[in-house]
């Protein structure tokens, strides 16, 4: 049996509307499942734990953002049972790593006929990401925009993508880059200024920014993107050429990949894993590989 966790309120809405269209193409074609509606935050990791429960799991399919991919990954991490996801956040940046369609029945039908892959995924302190974390300017800006009504706004034009932009540019102003210890593999850097670190398992962050233009998920490395000593117009520049990926060989861009990563810092660090935020003084990220089970759709198809 295939198992749905819907988020009716991603992408401002749109999880809602996506499931009432798949809900008549899953019944015309005669598809066993079984729906659960999340009912608020980490509801989805309660869901995909009790699932854990349930004899004779084919997958479980998300039809949710980031944020939701994220709750359920926490719950299926280290089991068999394969995940995948039809897009309706604002972000969608796991869909978009893996090239699932965003029209929501061409999607079922890719996942649907897909076969389980396993992929790496990270530990961070006492939980799990997916897709990446964002250390210092990334994490507020992650933070502001999942607090801030523009998100909502600019989902209704189905322009949520836009919420991080607008963040970005306004945090710019007023972000001080932290001092902290980065270690990476057992090797200690010492950083005046950062800007950003950002570690990621996948090349996208933000509603398709490609920060780390070279991360692959199923490498059993986490790739780095660190921004540190450059003043507010050298950071701008730089954040303009990242969707593109074209940042990595700006000044004050180092791009660097571990197993084993810590940062330090006397002062909160405005983390975010997966667009979900926290604020520790200090995180240790470990990669997991090959831990989570997704369905996975060969490249090659190029219908998204
Ligand atoms: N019924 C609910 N009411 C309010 N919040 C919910 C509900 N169900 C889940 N949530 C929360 O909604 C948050 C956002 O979900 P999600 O990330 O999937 O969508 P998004 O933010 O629109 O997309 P993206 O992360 O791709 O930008 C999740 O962090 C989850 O905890």
């Amino acid at each position: 049996m295939v198992i749905f966790i819907v988020n009716p309120v991603s992408g401002n809405g749109r999880g809602k509307k996506i499931w009432s269209q798949l809900e008549s193409v899953l019944e015309e074609r005669q598809i066993v499942y079984t729906v659960h509606f999340t009912k608020g935050p980490k509801h989805a990791t309660f869901l995909a734990k009790e699932i854990l429960k349930v004899s004779k799991v084919e997958a479980v399919i998300v039809v949710g953002g980031d944020g939701t991919l994220h709750e359920v990954a926490q719950g299926l991490i280290g089991t068999h049972i394969p995940l995948g996801c039809i897009p309706a956040g604002s972000g969608n940046d796991f869909a978009r790593a893996f090239r699932i369609s965003t029209n929501s029945t061409k999607a079922l039908d890719m996942l649907l006929s897909s076969k389980p892959y396993k992929i790496d995924v990270a530990q961070i302190n006492d939980g799990f990401f997916v897709n990446g974390a964002g250390i210092g300017f990334d994490g507020a800006v992650a933070r502001m925009t999942n607090e801030s009504k523009i998100k909502c706004w600019l989902n209704r034009m189905k322009l949520g993508r836009l919420a991080y932009v607008i963040i970005a540019l306004r945090l710019l102003c007023t972000f001080r880059p932290i001092a902290l210890t980065l270690t990476i593999d057992g090797k200690h850097y010492f950083y005046n200024n950062v800007w950003l670190i950002a570690v990621s398992n996948i090349p996208f962050y933000g509603g398709g920014m490609s920060i780390c233009p070279d991360a692959m998920y199923d490498d059993g490395l986490l790739d780095l993107c660190i921004v540190s000593n450059i003043n507010r117009f050298h950071f701008l520049r730089s954040l303009v050429k990242v969707f593109k990926g074209k940042h990595t060989s700006e000044p004050g861009v180092i791009m660097m990949r571990g197993r084993k990563i810590s940062v330090q810092s006397k002062k909160t660090l405005p983390i975010h894993t997966d667009g979900e935020c926290y604020q520790p003084t200090s995180a240790t990220i470990n990669v997991q590989r090959r831990a989570l089970n997704v369905l996975y759709v060969p490249f090659m198809n190029k219908s998204c």
